[in-house]
């Protein structure tokens, strides 16, 4: 069953959050859906949201730590308090704009599967790679993987090619299929497709064999429209 996530980076108030989130919860129940569905909201908007049990609502991004001097930071302490228990790990934003290396990545996850959260963990290779072909482009991602444990139970992981991500440009269902038929035939865990997915395709790229589901950002946004994402995908 498909897998809906939805990425809010650095959009939406507290406020708007919390209205979304509830119109997604009641959306949920009476759609009946049952595909499990995550907003990764701004650590600012992290609350204790009540929703029905196949819809979570994670962190975008934590520190290694339960508590202590990293300023700017969060840590279990924070996300504890609203029993958050999920987390994104290895986005390319944190990779590639705020400088996380594979290292620190590494550790992240390793700190986080050792206290149960579930994961999202992505990996995707920017356009200079992705243009010199399939082979560089396994091998890139393939490096996304050193030092994470990918069996760990409670993951999920999501492909997310840079140059896809927020330039409405799709990776077409070929480039989809090609890298994620190679991962899954290494790594036997749930996974998703993210980059310039929007209402229009969301249905036929989760229709795709390897893939899972879909982790959004820009169209999910728009609360009319992750609705509609939703509703596209409910019974795949
Ligand atoms: O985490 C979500 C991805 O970065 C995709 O973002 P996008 O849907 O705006 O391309």
């Amino acid at each position: 069953m498909s897998i809906i996530a939805s990425n809010f980076k650095t959009n939406h108030t507290r406020k708007s959050t919390a209205s979304f989130v509830k119109e997604v919860n009641d959306f949920l129940v009476s759609e009946e859906i049952s595909n499990d569905v995550y907003i990764f909201p701004t650590s600012t908007s992290l609350d204790s949201f009540d929703t029905v049990s196949n819809f979570n609502i994670g962190a975008q991004n934590a520190y290694a730590t339960q508590k202590g001097s990293f300023t700017g930071e969060i840590g279990t302490e924070q996300l504890e308090e609203f029993e958050i228990k999920t987390i994104l790990i290895g986005h390319s934003e944190r990779r590639h704009i705020l400088g996380e290396s594979q290292e620190e990545i590494a550790k992240k996850f390793s700190f986080y599967s050792n206290l149960g959260y579930k994961i999202i963990y992505c990996i995707g290779e920017p356009l200079e790679v992705k243009e010199q072909g399939i082979e560089q482009t396994l091998e890139y991602v393939y490096e996304q993987f050193v030092g994470i444990d990918t069996n760990y139970e409670n993951l999920i992981l999501a492909y997310e090619p840079v140059w896809a991500i927020g330039t409405g440009v799709t990776a077409t269902n070929d480039d989809i299929t090609s890298v994620h038929s190679a991962i899954k035939s290494k790594i036997n865990k749930p996974l998703l497709y993210g980059g310039s997915v929007k209402v229009a395709n969301v249905r036929d790229i989760c229709a795709l064999p390897g893939v899972d589901g879909a982790l959004i950002g820009t169209a999910s946004w728009i609360l009319e429209d992750f609705k509609q994402i939703i509703k596209n995908t409910k019974d795949l």
